[in-house]
């Protein structure tokens, strides 16, 4: 049996919608299958485990954007039993969609996910009782997501289809009052002291922020996160440094580090946000922890070129 969690509001009213094209397809095909419509904030992985546990679902597909696909992630981890996860993206940011090859096309992924296909498995990362499936930040990010969730502009501008402008309109806000502080890094044992940090993001796929290549080499089943690390810049510089996130040409700044591992310790001179896939879980200090091949995924097209495919036995 298949289940699919809808969230009607992801992308302002674009997860409703979408789902109204996916029902008839299921239907005409003759697909068995259960549908959940989320009400509030953290239903999505509620369901999930309701859906594992009481309805024998063994794959779960999240129509929604990267905050159901994170809930209902968290939530077949939480069930204790083996469930494949799929997407069908309708969100503002998709990051999930852009980093594993998903079709934006509902219907294309729908058909991905209908196919008897490979499924594969992919890493997760593991924080404050819960796990990312796309990325973890703090500093000025995680102040970032907080804001754009928070924004009255995420909704309007999704209207027109920029849900990324109004990531790029908190950057805007976050950056004129946001102070850099001192960070130490601990990556699997090794302890980095980082002045003025303005960011550390913490990657599983390249994509971030609706569409940004934080970390471009990033792989979701390469056993290990990719960090970056962003400091010593002055306000301008950061602001003229930002733009080239979007292509993935800040790695060669002078201001950005990379690292590699799968402990991850941050502390800071004072208490930042921590983000997960763009939801608040904390404060600083945190531990990351990396669980490899921990979530197998059906996957609508080819996606990710790096990494060592594996397949699963389901
Ligand atoms: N019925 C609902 N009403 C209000 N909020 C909801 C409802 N159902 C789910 N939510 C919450 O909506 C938030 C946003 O959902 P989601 O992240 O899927 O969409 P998005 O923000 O448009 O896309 P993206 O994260 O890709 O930018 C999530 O935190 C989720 O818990």
């Amino acid at each position: 049996m298949m289940g699919f969690i809808v969230n009607p509001v992801s992308g302002n009213g674009k997860g409703k919608k979408v789902w109204e094209l996916l029902e008839p397809t299921l239907r005409g095909q003759g697909a068995r299958f259960l549908m959940r419509q989320t009400s509030r904030q953290g239903e999505a992985q509620k369901l999930a485990i309701e859906l594992i546990q009481k309805e024998g679902v063994k794959k779960l597909i999240a129509v929604g954007g990267d905050g159901t696909v994170h809930e209902v992630i968290n939530g077949i981890q939480q069930s204790g039993q083996t469930c494949v996860f799929g997407h069908v993206a309708a969100g503002s940011g998709n990051d999930y969609a852009r980093g594993h090859g998903v079709p934006f096309d509902p219907l294309e992924a729908l058909e991905g996910i209908l196919s008897d296909q490979d499924e594969r498995l992919i890493d997760l990362l593991y924080i404050n009782g819960r796990v990312a499936v796309n990325s973890i930040g703090t500093g000025l990010d995680a102040l970032v997501a907080k804001k754009t969730n928070e924004a009255r502009y995420k909704g309007w501008l999704n209207r027109y289809r920029l849900g990324r402008v109004a990531y790029i309109i908190s950057v805007i806000r976050v950056l004129c009052s946001y102070c850099p502080c001192h960070v130490t890094l601990t990556v699997d044992n090794q302890k980095y002291s980082i002045p003025n940090a303005w960011l550390i993001a913490l990657a599983n796929i390249p994509n971030y922020g609706g569409g940004m290549l934080i970390c471009p080499d990033a792989a979701p089943d390469d056993g290990e996160m990719k960090i970056c690390v962003i400091h010593s810049l002055s306000r301008l510089q950061f602001l003229l440094a930002f733009p080239k996130i979007f292509r993935g040409t800040h790695v060669s700044h002078s201001g950005v580090l990379f690292y590699s591992g799968r402990q991850v310790q941050i502390q800071a001179e004072k208490s930042l946000f921590v983000h997960a896939d763009g939801e608040l879980v904390g404060k600083t200090p945190v531990n990351i922890e990396l669980l490899a091949a921990r979530q197998a995924i059906c996957d609508a097209t080819d996606p990710i070129q790096s990494g060592q495919r594996k397949r699963v036995p389901v």
